[in-house]
């Protein structure tokens, strides 16, 4: 897999149109009458998960920074599912007002939130604090603003929340150390969210999603955002040659967390062509 510098990149992302909607009969689709919110939602796997929430009978509200793409993905959902499958907020995970009305307005439109993807990141080790804070504090800020609408104790139908890590929430990513730091936060917020919810009765499961490199912008984009690690760009090409994602492939990764109600807590791991879930091992004294 040959990897190229952002410009060109950009140059040669053309827009792929979702997959096909009819592809279920109604009875088949396991998420009817569900409602669904994704952050990030305009591009990469964010599009993906959207597509696949879809496709399955989910209504989706799409919050994104990206205010074009945002608007350019509706304009085409709508096309396949109909004006009232979906909702675009131009929304940035850093700003608490910001999310609180997407969530707000969702929940006034389709009546309630089941799903959560605080799916939205960056990877900048040269603006290493807006990593912290888009990937960290913004998935923090998106969970506990939906525990207002989701959680059985504050009035909610409970649900599910998925938050994307990565591999490198599990191992490290020496060319990315706050990367690295930013998604083992992500997951242990998640397992410990997960034991609070059994512990107090929210009726929410928390998982993450643990994937290796996709092929999305932020990957082909990373070149320049390594800061003073620029000088390990090579180990992309290492990590590269053991196989690349397709964001479907973790769109399939979140339908499974979503619709398998016996997992709570739990990190799936996802490489090109193969998935395992981590094992943790717990501490005792
Ligand atoms: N691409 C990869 O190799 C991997 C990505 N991930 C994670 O997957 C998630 C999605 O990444 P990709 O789809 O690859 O990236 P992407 O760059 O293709 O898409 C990210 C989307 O998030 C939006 N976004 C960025 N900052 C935002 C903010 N402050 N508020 C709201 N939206 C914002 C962007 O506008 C864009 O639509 C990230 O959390 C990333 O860390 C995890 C493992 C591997
Ligand atoms: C040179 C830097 C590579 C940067 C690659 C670009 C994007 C990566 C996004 C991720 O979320 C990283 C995903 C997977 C790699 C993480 C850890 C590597 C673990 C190494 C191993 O176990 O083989």
């Amino acid at each position: 897999m040959s990897l190229q510098p952002c410009t060109i990149m950009q140059k040669c992302i053309s827009y792929s149109a979702p997959r096909v909607a009819v592809r279920f009969k109604e009875s088949e689709m396991a998420l009817n009458g569900k409602i669904a919110v994704v952050t990030g939602a305009a591009l990469g796997i964010g599009k993906a998960m959207t597509e696949i929430l879809l496709q399955q009978g989910a209504k989706v509200a799409l919050l994104d920074l990206n205010e074009t793409a945002g608007e350019s993905l509706k304009e085409a959902l709508d096309k396949l599912y109909g004006q009232q499958r979906t909702l675009f907020f131009h929304c940035s995970v850093e700003s608490e007002e910001q999310i609180k009305a997407a969530f707000q307005k969702t929940v006034e439109a389709f009546g309630g939130i089941d799903i959560l993807c605080n799916n939205a990141g960056i990877l900048n080790e040269a603006e290493w604090e807006k990593t912290i804070s888009i990937n960290l504090v913004g998935v923090i800020r998106g969970t506990y603003l939906a525990l207002e609408h989701m959680s059985k104790l504050s009035g909610g139908r409970g649900g599910v929340i998925v938050n994307t890590a990565s591999m490198a929430g599990l191992n490290p990513l020496p060319s990315c150390p706050v990367y690295t730091a930013t998604k083992h936060g992500v997951v242990g917020f998640t397992r410990a969210m997960a034991a609070a919810s059994t512990a107090s009765g929210y009726g929410i499961r928390f998982n993450t999603l643990c994937p290796f490199l996709v092929q999305t912008d932020l990957f082909s984009c990373m070149w320049d955002r390594l800061g003073q690690f620029s000088h390990m760009a090579g180990e992309a090409k290492k990590h590269a040659d053991k196989g690349v994602l397709n964001v479907s492939e973790v769109a399939d990764g979140l339908l499974e967390l979503v619709t398998d109600e016996t997992k709570n807590g739990e990190a799936l791991i996802l490489y090109s062509n193969k998935k395992k879930y981590m094992t943790f091992s717990v501490l005792t004294q």
